[in-house]
This record gives C-alpha cells, structure tokens and sequence, in this order.
C-alpha cells in the first residue's frame, strides 16, 4: 500500500444509494442526488455486459464520490463473474473510484487489483454478505479482525430475530475499526436506523424502483431519518456493551 494514499474515512454516518440497473442510473439527475445520498453505489456485477454505456452514464457523475462494487455470486452478486472479469470490471473504472467494495472472502484472489486501485487514492471497504442468517458475534469479531486492511468493514446480514440487534451493536461499540453493519429482511429498517446511531458508517439504501437487498429503504427516505437521529455514542469500557 502506498504512503501516499489519502481517503478520507466518514467522520458520521453517510448514506450509499444503490443502483444495479443501467436504466435506473439513466434515470438519476446527478443535481439531484445530493439531497438522495452522500455516495453513489454502482453494482458493476449487475452491468457487466454494458460497459461502453455505462462509461457514458458514468460521464454525467464526475462530480459525486462514486463507490464500484462487483459482487461475486455468493454474497449476492447479479451474475457469476470469474475473479478475472470482476478485477477487469473493477480496473476499467478505477480512475472514476471515490470508493471499492470487495468481499473479504475475494481479497486474495484480487489483491493485485486491490493493490492498483488503492495506489490511486481509492477507498477499500472489505466487506461480508449472509441472505441467510447472522452468524455469531465471534465469528463476525474474527471477520472484522481479518480485514484489518480495509479502510471500512462491512457486514451485511439478514436478520432473523432482534437478538441480532444487541449482537450487531456491541460491535459497533466494541471496534475502533471504521465499520458499516447493516440488517436485511423485515428487520432491516429498523437495523439500518440503530445501527447509523450506533455509528455505521456506510448506510445503504436504493436509488431507482428496486431496492438492492432485502429490506432497504429508499435512499431519500434513509436520509431525511438519518438525519433526524441523535447518535448513540460509545458505552465507557466499565459498563454493559450493546443495547
Ligand atoms: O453490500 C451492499 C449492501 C447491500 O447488500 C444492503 O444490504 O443494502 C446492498 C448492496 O448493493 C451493497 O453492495
């Protein structure tokens, strides 16, 4: 990683609007945008057979912090997409990256993309993706501990119960790690406001008609609350963690 790397790390909780749909992101008015989100989120996994047309949407962004994601199958993605056609996906935006989104679990296999892409001052969030359940604190300490390197951790779980709340806020509280957690299904929204008080950095929600995960709200909506919300700050270390 290059000493000269510069990313600015969210000093409070922003909100990432989220397109998987080249039609929604013709769509979008970059004027208007700011009042939707504070990051824009591509998902390349979603438009990888439209590169040349995106190249022309993307021309109408150059003044919005863009964050590129191209998700592998397993954790969601919209297409099955080889390490190589993903690193290539992730290189032919790169100068345009306010932000990357890559899976810890693909992080060897494109560390040599990761390498190139952070040498240009871009953002490296490393993230986890279950649709299924929320593992156990301990196993999401140990993700959060392997990704040492990313400039924000980010997990995204789909929550069964609101056992996973107190779970997912002690590890807001817990790590100085700059960290995003999010819920996914019926629980989500309520997830996504807690855990933005909670200090979550990265706050998803979609732009367009179709939201990119279950249980998202629509980015303007999780704006304006967000906004409206007092953050939680950290329990000092003597007393109970969590809610
Ligand atoms: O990883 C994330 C978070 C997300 O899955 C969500 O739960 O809002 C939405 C995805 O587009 C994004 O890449």
């Amino acid at each position: 990683m290059s000493s000269q790397r510069q990313v600015t790390i969210p000093e409070c909780p922003l909100v990432v609007g989220s397109v998987a749909s080249l039609n929604h992101l013709a769509c979008l008015q970059p004027v208007e945008l700011p009042q939707q989100c504070d990051l824009l989120e591509i998902r390349l996994d979603a438009m990888s057979g439209h590169m040349d047309a995106l190249e022309l949407e993307l021309d109408r962004f150059k003044d919005f912090p863009l964050l590129f994601t191209a998700r592998c199958a397993a954790e969601g993605g919209a297409a099955v997409l080889s390490l190589e056609e993903r690193a290539e996906l992730l290189m032919a935006v790169a100068d345009r990256a306010t932000w990357i989104d890559v899976e810890l679990a693909s992080y060897n296999g494109l560390e040599k993309t990761i390498h190139e892409i952070r040498s240009r001052e871009v953002g490296l969030i490393l993230s986890y993706h279950n649709f299924d359940h929320t593992p156990e604190e301990f196993q999401l300490q140990r993700m959060v501990d392997m990704a040492e390197e990313a400039d924000i951790v980010k997990l995204a779980l789909y929550h069964k119960s609101v056992k996973d709340f107190p779970l997912c806020t002690s590890l807001l509280q817990r790590n100085t790690h700059p960290m995003a957690i999010m819920g996914m299904g019926p629980l989500a929204p309520v997830s996504r406001m807690l855990y933005a008080q909670h200090g979550s950095l990265l706050n998803y929600g979609y732009l367009g008609s179709e939201p990119t995960a279950p249980g998202q709200w629509p980015a303007e909506l999780l704006k304006t609350a967000i906004a409206a919300l007092d953050p939680i700050t950290k329990a000092p270390s003597n007393e109970p963690q969590g809610l």
